[in-house]
């Protein structure tokens, strides 16, 4: 069990490193094995032999048990071997962390297969848990960097065709559109071959015929190739996959990994774990001579996917996750991820999926929008990104409402203008750290990142001497240097409109721009990391979506708390996520209340951002979305309809009822 329970956890999420993350759990279980193992040994032996001879293998067991116990706690621990071993003094003990690290591979897989066989008596399927973060340490991860940056190079000497695979045939139909490196415009690392309407119809067609056959296929055949798919995404195609979301989108190497490998594999195998744990969620009250069934069937049509460019693992989640609950899906990439969507859809089709179940159709949007809306058979749009590109969709659907076979199912998951609130009592070192990740990591192009601060008066000295000093460090490059902490933003139009916010800000007198402010597209879509501090907590850079490295600030009078509180709750129309920073419990219950719909994920103490699948289900309402949580098992009930049987075990013996006799 403590073996289940320590992988669960994903190390370094909110900076902690992974070296310090494992728990007393897991030695407590090799610890007992290993004692008991040599206490019944020596027991049994003592018995049958002398006492010298007896004693003399007790003590050559118990210090075989002190060995075993010190490899079994490096091959089963799940997620880092080399946790046990951190050196208190790192040169004396450094030859021991290369050592451990040259079999780090090993003992992932070693300890994961340890695990697994735990897990698996449970629910007959492998063991579901979160894909390792690795984390690229130099002189300890020599050989990763190594084949990271090499994979770079790959993406940056060529321009992949991408063509549009309808019912499992290639079309390159010669209508294309580039894709850039954001942060080098020279860099044409794709040529997406748009889908026109004749292809996405023909795309619809193919997917509703497919999936006839493929949400009948026992679900151990759907599983698995879902389950294959993320080990190959974690393994042979690793570094394509970070490579082709580094330079492609812009990120480096820890937010490429964090995406691109860990959460893409986690939303296939949890999906797999959920959707396992929904299918067979049967009836609990039967009445008697009676079997009440539920056959969770797929929708009865097909899922229009339409993903956002900000993370890949967002494309594997929404191009593949209805397909598990035995959906057919047209996957709509867009163009400024284009390539790291299609490495993703090659590896399911290596693993498996069958032509025409997940239809790769890249296209304009809108000419996508409009011909899926016009389709009877539309039974879901699977969407994130913007919250006006969800709702054109939205009024489209529902101007079209009666014309559709079935209702179609609305997922939205979009913006956010998401805060950090401190009280006096915060710790303000953390939570400077907690806003320079959350605000300016991948560029602060997350949904969830940090945008609006609201900081009291008796802290601000000290947090905005902090943020700057920070700031000051904080590196702009390209993508695969690994001295860069930010990147470019992702494309033009972006870039215009965050450094519109910035010229916005500089113009009025409601702001005062503390850092940065620079923006410059020469080369790249470079922006300056930015903090702006503003006297009205209702104006424009405090209520709307910025999606760029630009985080305002708002002093507060400290005895002003909750009516900050409520300013917090009332400013912006979204409710994505939020961060309340404060040491004093009841300050924390207070504003939990105050900011009950703010945000539908909420963070304590912890930055607004790196939600984990199946640990923090991710999205928002109000104008954030529909709030159907990514990484847990609402979602994929959003991707089923359900029918209900009755069997009856008796014959109905007459149709009159006996009261009726007098
Ligand atoms: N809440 C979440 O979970 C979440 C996660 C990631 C991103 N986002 C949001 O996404 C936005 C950034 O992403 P973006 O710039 O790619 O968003 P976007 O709305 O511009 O594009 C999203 C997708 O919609 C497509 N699209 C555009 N017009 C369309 C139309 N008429 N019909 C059909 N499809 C159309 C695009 O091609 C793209 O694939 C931000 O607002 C961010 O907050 C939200
Ligand atoms: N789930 C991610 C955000 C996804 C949107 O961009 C997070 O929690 O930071």
């Amino acid at each position: 069990l403590s073996l289940c329970n320590s992988m669960a956890g994903r190390p370094d999420i909110n900076g902690l490193s992974a070296r310090t993350t494992f728990s007393l759990s897991d030695f407590s279980l090799s610890l007992s094995l290993s004692l008991s193992l040599s206490l019944s040994l020596s027991l049994s032996l003592s018995l049958s032999l002398s006492l010298s001879l007896s004693l003399s293998l007790s003590l050559s067991l118990v210090s075989l048990s002190f060995w075993s116990f010190f490899f079994q706690l490096v091959l089963v621990h799940p997620r880092r071997g080399t946790v046990i071993l951190k050196p208190p003094t790192p040169p004396t003990l450094s030859a021991t962390m290369a050592l451990v690290r040259s079999i780090q591979q090993t003992v992932r897989t070693t300890g994961v297969r340890a695990a697994q066989q735990v897990r698996a008596l449970g629910n007959g399927l492998p063991p579901v848990y979160n894909e390792p973060v690795w984390d690229y340490v130099k002189g300890v991860d020599d050989d990763n960097r190594a084949n990271i940056r090499e994979a770079c190079q790959v993406v940056r000497n060529e321009t992949v065709d991408i063509p549009c695979v309808i019912n499992g045939e290639e079309i390159y139909s010669g209508n294309t559109v580039d894709q850039l490196a954001p942060s080098q415009h020279e860099l044409t690392i794709a040529r997406i071959h748009h889908a026109d309407e004749a292809m996405i119809k023909r795309a619809i067609d193919g997917a509703v015929e497919a999936r006839k056959e493929w949400e009948l296929m026992p679900w151990e055949h759907r599983a698995a190739v879902f389950l294959r798919a993320a080990d190959m995404l974690t393994t042979e195609y690793r570094f394509r996959a970070l490579a082709t979301t580094m330079i492609g989108q812009g990120k480096n190497v820890y937010q490429a990994e964090i995406d691109a490998a860990a959460e893409a594999a986690d939303f296939f195998r949890f999906g797999v774990h959920y959707a396992n744990e929904i299918l067979h969620q049967q009836p609990e009250h039967h009445a008697a001579h009676v079997w009440n069934r539920l056959t969770y069937r797929a929708l009865e049509g097909f899922v229009a996917a339409v993903p956002p460019f900000n993370f890949t693992a967002i494309g594997a989640n929404l191009g593949a996750c209805p397909a598990i609950m035995g959906n057919s899906v047209l996957w709509k990439p867009t163009e400024t991820a284009a390539l790291s969507n299609f490495t993703i859809f090659q590896i399911l089709r290596e693993a498996g999926i069958p032509d025409g179940v997940i239809q790769f159709v890249p296209s304009y949007g809108p000419t996508f929008g409009d011909t899926v809306a016009a389709d009877p058979r539309l039974a879901a749009i699977n969407f994130t990104g913007s919250t006006k590109t969800f709702d054109h969709l939205t009024q489209l659907v529902a101007s079209r409402v009666s014309t559709y076979n079935t209702y179609p199912r609305l997922i939205g998951e979009c913006g956010g203008k998401n805060f950090h609130w401190l009280h006096e009592s915060a710790d303000v070192e953390d939570t400077v750290n907690g806003t320079i990740r959350s605000a300016f990591e991948y560029q602060g192009q997350k949904c969830s990142a940090c945008s609006r601060v609201y900081v009291p008066r008796s802290l601000w000295p000290e947090y905005k001497a902090g943020m700057i000093e920070a700031l000051k460090e904080l590196r702009v490059g390209q993508p695969d240097e690994f001295s860069s902490f930010m990147t470019a933003v992702i494309d033009e139009k972006s870039f215009d409109k965050i450094s519109g916010y910035i010229e916005h800000a500089r113009q009025s007198d409601d702001y005062e721009i503390l850092f940065g402010g620079e923006c410059d597209k020469s080369t790249g879509y470079f922006i300056q990391p930015t903090m702006i501090q503003t006297t009205d907590p209702k104006s424009r850079l405090m209520q709307e979506e910025i999606f760029g490295p630009v985080v305002t600030a708002y002093v507060y009078e400290d005895e002003d708390w909750e009516s900050c509180l409520q300013t917090v709750n009332e400013t912006s129309p979204y409710g994505l996520t939020g961060a309340v920073y404060a040491r004093d419990r009841s300050v924390i219950d207070t504003s939990l209340r105050v900011l009950h719909h703010a945000a539908g994920n909420i963070y304590i103490n912890a930055k607004s951002t790196g939600s984990v699948v199946g640990q923090q289900p991710f999205g928002g309402a109000r104008r954030s979305g529909t709030n159907d949580k990514a990484g847990a098992a609402n979602y994929l009930l959003r991707f089923t309809s359900i029918q209900s049987a009755k069997e009856c075990l008796y014959r109905l013996p007459d149709w009159r009822y006996e009261y009726m006799e007098d």
